[in-house]
């Protein structure tokens, strides 16, 4: 996954019409989002994967990859670029030998570095550390201090994305830190204009195509 770096997109967890959240999801990428996130915790199976199917629309029209939250056999069902995978989801070793090397595997690290060592490890694609600062998404998330992604990116060979409440305000001291992508809900679903939303996070990212620059 190297070159990597920008405005990472996660949905919200809400029960949204399919063709709204692909029209938001749409806008934002149209903004600058570089990967897509679908992230919806609900029991409705039908939902998930109506919404799912929508995204993978909008992105493989994008050319983004798409990365489905916690399930697997959605990502495979729908043919998902990959998952993200936290403590209480599939190990990242099993779900590597499950969807081959080309798939998209992340792995939640919350505050740990021997967490990522391990994931980077067993095949992870990236690594994510959060929540960064008070997530309105997930307010009762682990805490992890900005200066891990410092030495995160110093010792890892994988990109590096720091998730959290993250805004365009307090984003740039964590790119500077070392993240090589902001994962972001509310900063972006919550403003009026998704499209200059997302592109107030884009611009934090140093100029050119984020996807040629390869991640030193
Ligand atoms: C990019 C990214 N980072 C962290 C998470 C959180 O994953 P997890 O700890 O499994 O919690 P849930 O999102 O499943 O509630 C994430 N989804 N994406
Ligand atoms: C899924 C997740 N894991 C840690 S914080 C978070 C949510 C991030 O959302 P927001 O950008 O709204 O804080
Ligand atoms: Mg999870």
């Amino acid at each position: 996954m190297k070159g990597y770096r920008g405005l990472y997109l996660i949905t919200p967890d809400q029960e949204t019409d399919p063709r709204e959240l692909a029209r938001q999801v749409a806008a934002a990428i149209r903004g600058g989002a570089r990967l897509v996130q679908y992230r919806n915790k609900g029991e409705n199976v039908a939902r998930r994967a109506a919404q799912a199917a929508a995204l993978l629309q909008v992105c493989r029209a994008a050319a983004i990859p798409l990365i489905i939250n916690d399930d697997v056999e959605l990502a495979v069902q729908l043919g998902a670029d990959g998952v993200h995978l936290g403590r209480d989801d599939a190990d990242p070793a099993s779900v590597r030998a499950r969807l081959g090397p080309d798939a998209l595997i992340g792995v939640s690290c919350y505050a740990s570095l021997a967490l990522a060592q391990a994931a980077q490890y067993h095949g992870a694609s990236y690594v994510a550390f959060g929540s960064v600062f008070p997530s309105p998404t997930k307010p009762r998330a682990v805490r992890a201090a900005p200066e891990l992604l410092a030495s995160a990116s110093r010792t890892l060979r994988i990109p590096v994305v720091a998730i959290g409440g993250i805004t365009p305000q307090n984003g740039g001291r964590l790119i500077a830190a070392g993240a090589h992508m902001l994962a972001v809900v509310t900063g972006v679903f919550a403003q009026p204009d998704l499209a200059a939303a997302a592109r107030a996070y884009a611009s934090l990212f140093p100029d050119g195509d984020p996807l040629d620059e390869p991640i030193p």
